[in-house]
């Protein structure tokens, strides 16, 4: 079975027996690539010594768990313009619709493809024949592009972890059509929803140099190449049992044995404005406000472990929830009831599990979002017998295959606040009626069987 070459920016290293870290897609692409002979190359995590700035950049190799992980560091220079810089101040912002946030710098543009044409310099000696390779996500959009131009013919694969945008929002990027091409560079490129897919069919229509074929091809630059949707999933066995598990822990129990007694809205995001969690907080403010009965038995838990916390936009953002939630908790609290629950680390995902399953609402709304795992980790967590009620944005990938959860539109604090308590009112036999038809799906499409599609769908290409 010919090579798998994995390239991702973060690359998540198993621990030090060897397995795996958690996270349902760090599971499956160890699985293929223990299958597959696999080698995985990313970013280190590290910022590379000042002293050592001058050294040509490469790649630390070490074998864990049957997979070969070869790391480089980045200069903070690198860093800064790569991944500070453009991919998280200008693609993340615009890919999430969110133009008005995106600050586009044209030194930190040529940082972006510097580091492309750094990691295609360092993978170029590594690859053999028959190798195929998949990279993931914005951050490395032109490594195809950049491999072809050393002389790479291995067959190459895409997926965009997050959404693709409308074409008037992807072409504010001066860029964008930079962006297009390198993307046919691909053998496959791969979307989570069928609307990515759409948006990107049509950016490529409106620039006039390209078009979705006939049996998920796409032509477009001079060169045919698949596309297709590949909603990622969780590994929702491992899930179910994590989180029946974690009913019966005692100490687990004893940590969180203050909610207990109350109805527990769950929200866990990464401290990100895409997420909409001040919309959120705001729409259970509303809630209670149009529910008094509701007030000192209802509690909103908010899970929020910091994220990319050197670009300003998120630094901002921490001290902006910080104070909605202070406020929040400063009007409607009592002495022995605070209505929010903001947390802001992250918990292991036993913690997590058994947290949803407790929760009587999830409540995943954000404003954007290319699939949202939060949502299927919810689902899979809850009790068979008496499971809680997903309450689920529309501009979540999620939402094209939940539909078993009640959809909102995150925008609207009324109809949110209207939804949690639909969702708490909501008896049993719809409940398990909504729940069977998400976990049906869920467990017919896990994250093994998203990896697996995608690989035959690159070796098909
Ligand atoms: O690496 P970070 O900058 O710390 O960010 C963490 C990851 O965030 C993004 O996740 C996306 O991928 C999920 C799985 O496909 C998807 O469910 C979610 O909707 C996306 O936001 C990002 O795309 C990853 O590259 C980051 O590693
Ligand atoms: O404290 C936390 C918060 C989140 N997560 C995990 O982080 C992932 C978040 O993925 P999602 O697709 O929802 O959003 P992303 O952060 O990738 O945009 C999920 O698997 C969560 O279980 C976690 O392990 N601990």
């Amino acid at each position: 079975m010919a090579r798998l070459i994995v390239v991702s920016n973060r690359v998540p290293l198993p621990d030090k027996d060897g397995s795996p870290p958690p996270g349902g897609m760090a599971i499956a692409l160890n699985a293929a690539l223990k299958r597959q002979d696999g080698l995985w190359i990313g970013w280190s995590g590290e910022v590379k010594p000042e002293e050592k700035e001058d050294e040509p950049p490469r790649l630390s190799v070490r074998e864990a768990g049957g997979i070969t992980y070869a790391l480089t560091d980045l200069a903070q220079k690198d860093l800064d313009e790569y991944y500070n810089g453009f991919a998280n101040r200008v693609l993340w912002p615009i890919f999430h619709c969110r133009v008005d946030l995106a600050e586009y710098a044209r030194h930190e543009m040529s940082g972006y493809y510097r580091v492309n044409r750094l990691f295609a310099d360092l993978l170029m000696p590594l690859l053999q024949e028959d190798d195929v390779i998949w990279v993931h996500d914005y951050h490395l959009i032109p490594l195809a592009e950049e491999l072809r131009k050393r002389g790479c013919r291995n067959r190459i694969g895409f997926f965009l972890h997050i959404p693709w945008p409308p074409a008037d929002i992807l072409f504010t990027v001066p860029i964008y059509d930079t962006l297009l091409r390198g993307l046919s560079s691909y053998d496959l490129v791969g979307f989570h929803t069928d609307y990515d897919l759409s948006n990107f069919a049509e950016c490529l229509r409106r620039e006039g140099c390209g078009d979705l074929l006939e049996g998920g091809y796409c032509r477009a630059y001079g060169r045919v190449f698949r596309c297709g949707v590949f909603p990622i999933s969780i590994d929702t066995a491992e899930f179910e049992t994590l989180a029946e598990q974690s009913a019966s822990d005692k100490a687990l129990r004893m940590t969180y044995r203050r909610i207990e007694g109350y109805d527990v809205a769950i929200g866990v995001d990464r401290l990100d404005y895409s997420k909409g969690i001040d919309q959120r907080v705001e729409a259970f403010r509303r809630f209670l406000h149009a529910n008094a009965h509701r007030v000192g038995k209802t509690l909103l838990l908010q899970i929020t472990p910091k994220s990319r916390t050197e670009v300003p936009e998120y630094m901002a953002m921490q001290k902006d929830i910080a104070e909605l939630t202070g406020r929040v908790n400063g009007e409607l609290g009592t002495i022995d009831w605070m209505p929010v629950h903001y947390i802001n680390q992250s918990l292991e995902r036993r913690e997590l599990a058994g947290l949803y399953r407790m929760a009587r609402v999830g409540l995943v709304t954000p404003l954007r979002d290319g699939m949202n795992l939060v949502a299927k980790e919810y689902v899979a967590a809850q009790h068979p017998q008496d499971p809680g009620v997903l309450i689920l944005s529309r501009f979540a990938g999620a939402a094209r295959e939940l539909d078993g959860a009640i959809l909102v539109n995150p925008y609207d604090p009324e109809a949110v606040a209207n939804a949690i308590e639909r969702a708490l009112v909501m008896p049993l036999d719809a409940r398990v009626e909504r729940w069977n038809a998400m976990m049906t799906r869920l467990r017919e499409h896990d994250v093994y069987r998203w990896c697996d599609e995608f690989l035959s769908g690159l070796r098909q290409a």
